[in-house]
């Protein structure tokens, strides 16, 4: 399901603005992080795209169809998780989905073939009598998604997902929207913390007080913020001690920033920041082969969606 959010904007007191002026083109089939610090509107936006919410002002889009025409009927296209869900820790999962299930007036035989089936994807079928009080983390949230997933909706929002799991609990979630994707269903998750969208999501877009700040596949991101700033990793021989220092040399007589140097598997390195683009890098790399540092590699270095991130802060606060 495509989700598109026009000029969409949100007011709780009709003076300040929680979301102001958001557009956003979710493509159907993608894992869509929405980033921002606390207070960002991220909870705001996401209530409003799963119809739980009327904008002040905007529009709302799934497959090209305005929610506020039918929200009825889009809800029901819908899965929504929003954060802090309890599960009820004397219930088993199978009893918990057909709660919900019954929530939603699935018919009783489609409904029972819907819970084997969800508890069989979340991989939770040794689990459905146990009670959902025992379960470990990853799967009490495993539960949760599932859930949402029953009435098959086109459309899966997920607020704060990954808040407060361990890095086996990340996996997890990883894994299981990973396998939601492959079901065709678009999903749509926040976080105020950058990396732990990063490496799960397609695209992502940051907001910062309710406004959009950049929005698009990641490695566009980071590639249209990274014209100017080239990052290289040189490792080197070194059989006398003393590469790192004739590299320092070559480096203060270039435009070249050093980052950091080090030792990694035994090999003196250094990384730097060469601001001139490749033509630069070439030359810097003439020079300390000239000067008799034995360069055994050199690799640029991409920036991460957080180092994106905390340029463009920065370029806010300037
Ligand atoms: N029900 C509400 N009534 C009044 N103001 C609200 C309400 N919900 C949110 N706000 C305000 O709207 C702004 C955006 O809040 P929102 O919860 O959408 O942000 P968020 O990015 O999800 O933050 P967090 O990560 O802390 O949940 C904040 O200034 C918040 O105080």
């Amino acid at each position: 399901m495509r989700v598109e959010l026009d000029n969409v904007g949100k007011t709780y007191d009709g003076d300040s603005w929680a979301v102001r002026e958001l557009k956003l083109d979710i493509p159907s089939g993608s894992i869509f992080g929405l980033i921002g610090p606390n207070g960002a509107g991220k909870s705001t936006t996401l209530r409003m795209m799963a119809t739980l919410m009327e904008p002040t002002e905007g529009t709302v889009e799934l497959d090209g169809n305005k929610v506020a025409d039918a929200p009825l009927e889009a809800r029901r296209r819908i899965g929504f998780l929003g954060d802090g869900n309890p599960l009820y820790k004397q219930m088993t999962p199978a009893e918990y989905l057909r709660m919900f299930g019954q929530c939603f007036r699935m018919p009783r035989a489609e409904l029972e073939q819907a819970i084997d089936d969800t508890l069989e994807t979340f991989d939770l079928t040794a689990k459905r009598d146990t009670e959902c009080g025992a379960l470990s983390k990853g799967m009490r949230q495993r539960v949760l998604i599932a859930r949402c997933l029953l009435h098959k909706p086109g459309l899966l929002i997920l607020d704060e997902p990954a808040d407060g799991l361990d890095p086996r609990g990340r996996n997890d979630l990883r894994r299981t929207l990973g396998r939601i994707q492959d079901m065709g269903v678009t999903i749509v998750i926040s976080s105020h913390i950058l990396r732990e969208l990063d490496d799960l999501c397609d695209q992502v877009a940051i907001i910062q007080r309710g406004r959009l700040v950049v929005a698009g596949p990641i490695d566009q991101i980071i590639d249209s913020h990274e014209v100017s700033r080239f990052v290289y990793e040189l490792r080197m021989l070194d059989e006398d001690g003393g590469a790192i220092e004739r590299a320092q040399a070559v480096l203060a007589r270039k435009r070249a920033l050093i980052e950091e140097t080090g030792e990694s598997e035994g090999q003196p390195f250094v990384r730097i920041q060469v601001q001139g683009g490749e033509g630069l890098m070439a030359e810097i790399l003439a020079e300390l082969i000239g000067a008799g540092v034995k360069v055994v590699t050199c690799s640029r270095q991409r920036s991460r969606l957080e180092d994106v991130y905390d340029r463009i802060s920065e370029n806010q606060v300037n």
